[in-house]
């Protein structure tokens, strides 16, 4: 085994992970061992892995991103994997969680901001402490620069469902592609998808959001060569003067299916809503609970819960 004989298992909005800190860098995890782990009826059960190590005793890292590690002031790297044991560029929820980990096993300090390495670059997290209507022990992430394609280039449609949606690909170090499929037209300002100024680029004639089967992974054409996480979204409410949304998001993960949330897949979501409708701030609902989105030009921010469940010694 290269994995420690004790782990922890925790989430972030419900978006659930088994993690564990390494050091001394001896623990990095084979895909097989990643794959157990996260079995949700042979192992612990996890949408992913995250393995708490220092830059150095990461393996697949280059010289550079070891640079832009110590650069960027973070002592502590997020080694994360998807349950299916392939490897992601970054994961917005893990973030949260594994700094709520750093913090219980005093490796980081929760009334300082936490310099944290990822292979998207160095995140910075804050601890908030409980806060309504996000939960407890809060955390915000400045997840760095954003970069979004074309608006509606790809086509999105979903097993057992007839028509298909619009997606708009958003680069947050790992690969989305959010498809915006209906307007609560009874608290928005906005009557219909089809009134809002790109609506031409977005018709979708997919059912609503909660309705979807999304056990089976959405189909995207054009294929990326990366593969992709997929997001579904429904506005809720949007105020224009307050700059500020609503909306609810559903997600299929690249690497695991189905989550409950997914932290980039959030940002994702509120930059094509901004440049949709040109609100910056996002109250996002996800099956997890409810998070807080703030994006300007130069960056997007993330707010919301995390938990740690209990600790596991391994047989
Ligand atoms: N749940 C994560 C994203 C995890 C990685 C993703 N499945 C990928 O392969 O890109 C999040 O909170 O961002």
């Amino acid at each position: 085994m290269t994995i420690p004989q004790h782990v922890t298992k925790a989430h972030a909005t419900g978006n659930d992970f088994v993690v564990y800190a390494d050091p001394t860098g001896e623990f990095e995890p084979t895909a097989d061992e990643v794959r157990f782990l996260c079995d949700r009826h042979r192992g612990i059960g996890g949408d992913g892995l995250i393995r708490l190590a220092h830059p150095r005793a990461v393996s697949d890292l280059d010289e550079a991103q070891r640079a832009a590690c110590e650069t960027g002031g973070a002592v502590w790297f997020m080694d994360y994997r998807n349950a299916d044991g392939s490897l992601a560029e970054m994961c917005g929820n893990g973030t949260r969680a594994i700094t709520l980990f750093a913090m219980d096993r005093g490796l980081a300090d929760s009334g300082e901001p936490f310099r944290l390495g990822t292979r998207a670059g160095v995140k910075t997290l804050d601890s908030l402490g409980d806060v309504e209507p996000y939960g407890r022990d809060v955390l915000h992430v400045d997840m760095g620069a954003w970069r979004i394609g074309e608006l509606g280039a790809y086509e999105v449609a979903v097993a057992g469902a007839s028509g298909s949606a619009r997606g708009t690909f958003v680069d947050m170090g790992n690969p989305h592609v959010v498809a915006v499929t209906g307007v609560d037209v009874g608290s928005c300002a906005i009557g219909a998808l089809a009134d809002l100024p790109r609506a031409d680029l977005l018709d979708s004639t997919l059912p609503d959001v909660d309705d979807l089967d999304l056990t089976v992974k959405p189909r995207v054409s054009p294929v990326l060569e990366s593969d992709q996480n997929v997001e579904f979204v429904r506005i809720d409410a949007v105020n224009a003067d307050a700059h500020e949304g609503k909306a609810t998001m559903r997600v299929h993960e690249r690497g695991c299916g189905e989550t409950l949330s997914c932290g980039t897949g959030l940002c994702a979501t509120a930059i094509t809503l901004r440049a949709l409708t040109g609100v910056d701030h996002w109250d996002i609902t996800v099956r997890g609970g409810i998070l807080r989105v703030d994006v300007t030009d130069a960056n997007v921010a993330l707010t919301g819960s995390a938990t740690l469940v209990g600790d596991i010694a391994l047989r």
